[in-house]
């Protein structure tokens, strides 16, 4: 699902003015789209609808002009001081008053959300709000959210900013959010998201072609995207059709991390799965999966040695993907195998401890194709000049500092909403939940993508595809399982009703 910016959309009203489409009729259009959906979800009851004095609010007067032609219980509460903006509106202002559907909201405006309606429809403010929301409207807004009723949002819940999901001020919490053309960034971006419970796009008179033709700002992974990108499997195959990967990890405190990376490797499809760990770990590794294999790396007490980097190296050659990170501590020695990996210029998934070591590797990175990195936030901040406060203000200038500085890298920057960035892409991952809360979650994740870069797919649509399964898998167990008790390796477990609903449904 793409998302558009507000200029953009500005932009295409332009085109479609110019092309005799007025606004009029788009106006006209998304209030039949917010009928069909009213219609749809058994909402027809008394409805008030609050409008400022935007085309937001133009929606929603030509919503009641519309509502009033099959139901008399339609009100619309109309906060604004000047008239309708713009002539659209003015014409749909006009026929509400007409028709003696207004109610002009004074001092005491909040009094009027009080009477008795089943459904509020929010239409002060849609991609056009400017700045913080102030008097009268943070009180309309604050009373709105006070009350029991259904809320439906025209556009987007007034005073969430359209291009990068923050609150400006206060903004209404609504059940449902009801948007044209196509999604805005802040239905899914933090804090917005909270605000849009549910989001339905519907079409109001723009060609497609013309909507295609603009570079979205943000992609929503839906279904189609797994379902499509999922790697085919032939009758006519074997374990080599499916890549082999080597996992480099794991240390004394942190033997899991690599285990259950290769898990999720393996049960996603790829067809052999080695792990190099220091020595001691190696008779653990079949014992978790005997589908494993195992290289025992040099180790010096207990951790690896300086040797095991020598002592991989030739060894490399042999696989087609390599996954690092994973429990391998942050050591010299476990730098140097993140940089063998680098040198060698094969595909790459780099985690966890790996990302650490990068820090001391930029410049090894800078040079990289075929490499996918998976920060959370604060490993994030070893890639790129900003705080950990910054990354979480605004992801999507984090991710934009990072292709800027490694052009051929693909970056996953881990939150409960991972973002997916390569050159001018960018995809976010919304289905996730708490489940995934926990360690381990980014060592399946960083398994899921090894697995899909050793089925075939590019770096980039395998971190599509690994987040995507990831988080979508994390959304069907939570309705078999309490979230609170999922286990990381329990994802992996589950990755085979994934599979089956996507391939079947
Ligand atoms: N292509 C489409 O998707 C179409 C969408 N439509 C709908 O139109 C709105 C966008 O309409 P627009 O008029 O551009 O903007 P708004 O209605 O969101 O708001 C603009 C007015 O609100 C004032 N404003 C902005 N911020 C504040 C604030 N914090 N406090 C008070 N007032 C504010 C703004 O004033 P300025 O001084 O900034 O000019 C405007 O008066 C879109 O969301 C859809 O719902 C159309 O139906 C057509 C096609
Ligand atoms: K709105």
């Amino acid at each position: 699902m793409i998302c558009l910016l507000a200029a953009q959309l500005h932009q295409l009203d332009q085109r479609s003015m110019m092309h005799g489409i007025s606004t009029i009729e788009l106006m006209g259009n998304a209030a039949k789209g917010i009928y069909e959906v009213m219609r749809d979800k058994h909402l027809m009851k008394r409805v008030m609808i609050i409008c400022g004095a935007g085309n937001n609010g133009g929606d929603g007067l030509a919503l009641a002009a519309l509502y009033h032609e099959s139901f008399e219980q339609v009100r619309v509460l109309y906060v604004a001081k000047q008239a309708p903006i713009s002539e659209a509106a003015r014409y749909y202002y006009k026929l509400c008053e007409n028709q003696n559907l207004l109610i002009h909201g004074g001092a005491d405006v909040v009094r009027h959300l009080q009477q008795d309606y089943d459904v509020i429809i929010d239409g002060l403010f849609g991609i056009g709000l400017s700045r913080d929301v102030d008097e009268p409207y943070a009180s309309v807004i604050e009373a709105v959210n006070r009350s029991p009723q259904t809320i439906l949002a025209i556009d987007l819940p007034s005073g969430i900013n359209s291009d990068d999901g923050k609150v400006k001020g206060s903004a209404v919490k609504a059940d449902l959010t009801v948007t044209f053309v196509a999604s805005k960034p802040g239905h899914w971006l933090y804090p917005g998201y909270l605000y849009s419970k549910e989001v339905l796009v519907k079409e109001i008179g723009i060609p497609r072609s013309w909507i295609e033709a603009v570079c979205p700002a943000l992609h929503v992974i839906d279904e189609a995207d797994l379902k499509k990108l999922l790697p085919i499997r032939h009758s006519h195959s074997h374990k080599g059709s499916y890549g082999k990967l080597l996992g480099i990890g794991g240390s004394q405190e942190m033997t899991g991390a690599i285990l259950m990376a290769g898990e999720a490797a393996i049960r996603s499809g790829c067809g052999m799965c080695t792990l190099a760990v220091p020595e001691h770990m190696q008779p653990s590794v079949p014992l978790y999966l005997p589908e494993f294999m195992s290289i025992g790396l040099p180790q010096e007490g207990m951790t690896i040695s300086k040797a095991a980097a020598q002592y991989l190296q030739p060894r490399l050659a042999a696989y087609d993907v390599i996954f690092c990170g994973c429990g391998g501590g942050r050591s010299d020695s476990y730098t140097d195998l993140v940089r063998i990996v680098l040198d060698s210029k094969m595909a790459c998934v780099i985690d966890g401890d790996g990302i650490y070591a990068l820090q001391y590797l930029r410049e090894e990175l800078l040079m990289r194709d075929q490499i996918v990195v998976t920060p959370h936030v604060k490993e994030m901040t070893y890639l790129i000049d900003q705080s950990i406060d910054e990354i979480i203000e605004d992801p999507l200038h984090a991710a934009d500092c990072f292709c800027e500085r490694y052009p051929n890298a693909v970056l996953v920057l881990k939150s409960e909403r991972p973002l997916i960035a390569y050159k001018q892409e960018r995809y976010l991952c919304a289905w996730g939940n708490h489940a995934l809360a926990k360690g381990g979650s980014g060592d399946v994740l960083c398994g899921l993508i090894a697995s899909f870069i050793g089925q075939g797919l590019d770096p980039f649509h395998a971190a599509i595809l690994g987040c995507g399964i990831h988080a979508y898998t994390a959304h069907l167990i939570i309705q078999d399982c309490n979230a609170r008790s999922v286990l990381p390796h329990e994802i992996s477990a589950y990755l085979k009703y994934s599979f089956t609903s996507l391939e079947t449904g």
